[in-house]
């Protein structure tokens, strides 16, 4: 075992807790034996159940097979929990704990130890590791030595923390141990900022801030919004909280009913190691395309998404802004609040001596106004021939409430979903803003319209699945995905994003217009960045003024903006900066260009290498080593390095270059560098 220093003292230091990880380590071996034992008990059983049903399959009764099936699918989910536990003890057993406090309840004689790590740990009916969820783990993060409470289930425990630990344990064997207090707790944060980049996120409960801490135990609220600055632990904390909620509401969530709109699928692979770590199962990813084909198979083709900036047509450019906005949802809303008028016709509905008439089939359509069109006919249906069998004393022939349904069909005076899209344009004076990309195959920017319309008259495939639902990047989306994503999943959701990073330059949503969406929600806001170094952060706020930005003391080197005679020379420079990357410590490198277009050219003129990968929009996975990518695919990544190319004055010049150039800066860690070719753009600073 390795000696232990105080950082601050430089003195050896609690041998105690030397002790303490041996006794720990110890316990841990023997409950790993335990349950390998139990896993292969379990393996043996099944194995041997099966082997004697096979054997004695023509001399079983049915009661006795059907007993012996219940018996080994019993024996199959003891044996899975064992594989779980054996697995969670193996992940304890590379790292136990990362923190120790004393706690002394009120009216108690003395202070008791806890340790806190990834996951419980009892041994000999004894809790030796708190789950850093649980209520208790919570003051860990709350507070400093002194006063501090926690509040479980059952109540609230006052107290005082007498005492607070860190330490980092690897491999079961411990690096540091420190005696904790706020600049310790920096200290620990600043050592796990300063590490370079892994292929994938990684866990941060060792160092989670106060502030995340609550957006992360936040229980009450339906609808969390976090808006916050680039590399503020946005996503890192919607994870978290994800693994908080599948501990405290165990019995209610699982993994199965989490679901994360991610922007892309590089975005997605890249955070998938997140919730596996905390010993969590993966959640389920989806993109608005996942959920348009989803909704819209066997309705309506359509065509994905064009970059703004590569599409010259302005028709089209104007057609995709008109529906961007919050007044098109309530022009939308207005339309449909309006649709019994439009659509149905209804006259009275007559069949032998019975009759329910125009008036009374208006005012029943009306009645049914928070069900789709269709489903509002068969209910009118079931009515009308409820009505006719309740007068029917004679027992007479009378229709039956399919016939019904056909002729009230009939009345319907807009037969589909498309034909009622085009009338909403037409009703505005708006025709112009409705065109069809192909036969049956809507634009992008009408998906989302079209959806929230289908919704209102045939019905869509409603989740009742998903139980919360995690928003990723919610600046990139408009009102009226919104919307539909409302209709869709009508459970909790955590919302985050920032504005400060809106780099569609056809959208034109606020965060004030989404907090008009969510009413009920609360806002939470970070400011502090945490990825990248002092110095990036400086140089990006000069790009972007944010006042509200505020930088870790963490510092590295100064961002260089190297301008370059030719593209070329450009390019030649580009090659040194890789060439340097390779012989340094870091780990990732994203080379970053402005469009799609340009970083598959880009990535084609580099010489091929095995740490050299291309990041598209049809990429499925996130590589490390090199990545060429756009801005737009960059968003949510992080690498140690970052050069951005081209950035001269005709590539770099608007407001939303502004924020293009922000938001790729602010995807480094450790160091930047900005080459341009020509005239250096003016937003640079
Ligand atoms: N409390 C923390 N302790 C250690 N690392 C942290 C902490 N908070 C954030 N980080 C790190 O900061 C980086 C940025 O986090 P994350 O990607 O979640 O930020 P974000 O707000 O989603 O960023 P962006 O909007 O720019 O994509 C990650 O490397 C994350 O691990």
């Amino acid at each position: 075992m390795q000696n232990h220093e105080n950082k601050e003292e430089s003195s050896p230091i609690f041998p105690d807790e030397i002790v303490h990880l041996d006794a720990i380590n110890k316990m841990i071996d023997e409950a790993l034996l335990e349950a390998q034992d139990s896993v292969e008990r379990s393996d043996k059983e099944y194995m041997d159940m099966k082997r004697y049903m096979a054997e004695y399959r023509g001399e079983l009764d049915p009661h006795e097979m059907f007993q012996n099936q219940l018996g080994l699918r019993q024996i199959d989910n003891t044996g899975a929990f064992a594989v779980t536990i054996r697995d969670k003890l193996a992940k304890l057993k590379e790292s136990p704990y990362f923190a120790r406090i004393d706690f002394r309840q009120d009216l108690a004689d003395e202070a008791e130890p806890f340790y806190i790590g990834r996951f419980a740990f009892n041994h000999k009916n004894k809790l030796r590791i708190s789950d850093w969820r649980s209520p208790l783990a919570s003051m860990f993060y709350d507070y400093e030595v002194g006063p501090a409470s926690y509040t479980a289930p059952m109540g609230k425990t006052d107290g005082d923390l007498t005492r607070k630990r860190q330490f980092k344990i690897k491999d079961g064997v411990m690096e540091y141990a420190l005696e904790s207090s706020a600049n310790i707790y920096d200290d620990v944060l600043q050592q796990e900022l300063s590490q370079t980049a892994d292929e994938k996120m990684k866990s941060i409960i060792g160092t989670i801030q106060k502030e995340q801490n609550q957006i992360i135990r936040d229980e009450k609220s339906k609808t969390l919004i976090i808006q916050g600055v680039a590399g503020s632990g946005k996503t890192s904390i919607a994870l978290h909280r994800i693994a908080f909620l599948l501990y405290r509401f165990k019995e209610q969530i699982t993994a199965n009913n989490v679901t994360i709109l991610s922007p892309n699928k590089v975005f997605g692979d890249y955070i998938s190691s997140v919730l596996p770590e905390l010993g969590e199962e993966p959640i389920f990813e989806i993109s608005f395309e996942d959920i348009a084909h989803i909704q819209l198979e066997k309705v309506m083709d359509f065509e994905v998404d064009k970059d703004p900036f590569l599409e010259a047509d302005k028709a089209w450019i104007l057609r995709k802004q008109f529906k961007s906005s919050l007044e098109f949802v309530k022009r939308m809303d207005d339309f449909i609040a309006g649709m019994p008028e439009i659509i149905f016709g209804p006259v009275d509905y007559t069949y032998g001596r019975f009759t329910f008439t125009a008036d009374n089939l208006r005012m029943r359509f009306a009645a049914y106004n928070k069900h789709p069109v269709k489903q509002r006919l068969q209910m009118l249906a079931d009515e009308v021939y409820e009505r006719f069998a309740t007068d029917n004393f004679m027992e007479e022939d009378i229709p039956r409430s399919r016939t019904i349904l056909k002729a009230l069909k009939a009345m319907l005076k807009v037969k589909n979903t498309l034909e009622l899209y085009r009338k909403f344009y037409e009703d505005m004076g708006q025709s112009a803003m409705f065109v069809l990309a192909g036969k049956k195959k809507l634009e992008w920017g009408d998906v989302f319209p079209f959806l929230y319309l289908h919704a209102a008259y045939e019905g869509v495939k409603e989740s009742g699945v998903i139980r919360h639902l995690v928003v990723d990047e919610m600046q990139d989306y408009s009102p009226i995905q919104y919307a539909v994503l409302n209709r869709l999943f009508p459970c909790p959701k955590t919302i985050l994003g920032d504005f400060g990073q809106s780099i569609n330059p056809l959208s034109r949503h606020t965060l004030a217009d989404l907090l008009n969406i969510y009413e009920e929600a609360q806002l939470v806001k970070l400011n502090t960045s945490y990825r990248s170094s002092y110095e990036i952060i400086n140089f990006a706020k000069q790009i972007q003024a944010n006042d509200e930005l505020k930088a870790i003391k963490r510092h590295g080197p100064i961002p260089e903006v190297i301008g370059c005679d030719s593209p070329q020379i450009e390019m030649q420079k580009l090659r040194q900066l890789i060439q340097s990357y390779r012989k340094s410590k870091y780990h990732t490198l994203g080379i970053i260009v402005k469009t799609e277009e340009a970083a598959r050219i880009l990535f084609d003129s580099l010489p091929s290498a095995e740490d050299l990968h291309l990041i598209s929009d049809e990429s499925r996975s996130f590589e490390g080593g090199i990545s060429v990518t756009s801005v737009q695919m960059a968003k949510g990544l992080e690498f140690d390095e970052v050069i951005i190319m081209d950035v001269d004055q005709e590539s770099y010049r608007s407001e939303y270059d502004r924020s293009l150039l922000y938001v790729a800066c602010t995807r480094a860690m450790h160091r930047l560098s900005v080459l341009y070719a020509g005239s250096r753009s003016l937003l640079l600073p």
